[in-house]
């Protein structure tokens, strides 16, 4: 990480549902190339505040700083234009075409052959392979339509495709939920090469295994607040749990607003 400002600043996020509060007061920073694991209880606010950063959902107040400037995103589209997108295993990907397609998908290179446009398969199919490389990303075929490929594979090809167009934070939701260990191992390192290259990434996750092996960070929100937020190497899966749940840990849960201070109770 470096000392410029945070790709992302979440300020005093707040959002209701009617008389449902699913978020208060929620804020914490993401810095370029920072993974960042998202815990949580059932219901306790994660997806919506993806849904928040992605632009999929408007906060009911507070504040989104992202690369230099605050934002006010109101749809997945401005989010994606301004480089956040949510990476599914494969619902953005169409399955009848191949990879090399599927990269491309609405900025193909074209060039006129006596006046008449003609897709440059070559030169597109030569930069999809110089990208999956680059992320050790092996698939046997760029030419194979996309329904023949693993689900692990298909998230790789998303993620690559995600950091080839210049996109700067990417948001998962369990992505690994429907996959082997294998491919689970695979998409981890992914997330790592990735966030290697400056990229900030969040993602959500029930496996406190996961959050471990890969995340620099984790925050924890429980019932629509942030109860830690913590550096992977200074806490411990005991300590995740007890934020989760809010139990009492003899002492050793540290909650947000104890390190300055303030009297919070875990509960
Ligand atoms: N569109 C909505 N309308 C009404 N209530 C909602 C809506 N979306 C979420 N909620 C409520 O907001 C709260 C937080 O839900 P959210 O889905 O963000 O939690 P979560 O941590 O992602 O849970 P899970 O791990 O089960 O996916 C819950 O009480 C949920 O019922």
């Amino acid at each position: 990480m470096t000392t410029e400002a945070p790709l992302l600043r979440l300020e005093n996020i707040s959002k209701s549902f009617g008389a449902i509060q699913a978020l208060r007061d929620i804020s914490f920073e993401i810095g370029r190339g920072e993974v960042v694991a998202l815990l949580g209880d059932n219901g306790a606010g994660k997806s919506t505040l993806v849904k928040i950063i992605s632009g999929g959902l408007e906060p009911s107040s507070g504040k989104v700083v992202y690369d230099g400037a605050e934002r006010h995103f109101t749809s997945p589209a401005d989010g994606k234009a301004a480089g956040i997108e949510t990476v599914y295993q494969d619902l953005s990907l169409c399955t009848n075409v191949d990879v090399v397609a599927n990269f491309f998908m609405g900025r193909e290179i074209v060039k006129k052959v006596f006046g008449v446009p003609v897709l440059q398969e070559k030169e597109m199919e030569a930069v999809v392979a110089k990208a999956m490389a680059a992320a050790g990303t092996k698939i046997p075929s760029l030419r194979t339509n996309v329904e023949h490929l693993s689900g692990g594979q298909r998230q790789a090809i998303e993620l690559n495709r995600f950091v080839h167009w210049g996109g700067k934070l990417v948001l998962l939701d369990e992505p690994f939920a429907a996959l082997g260990v294998e491919q689970t191992r695979r998409g981890l390192e992914l997330i790592r090469r990735i966030a290697d290259q400056g990229i900030g990434v969040v993602f959500i996750t029930h496996i406190m295994s996961q959050a471990f092996q890969v995340a620099d960070r984790m925050v924890v929100i429980r019932q629509g607040k942030v109860a830690g937020d913590v550096r992977r190497e200074e806490t411990s899966p005991d300590e995740i749990v007890h934020l989760i749940t809010g139990e009492a840990l003899g002492g050793r849960a540290r909650t947000v607003g104890q390190e300055n201070g303030q009297a919070q109770h875990a509960g």
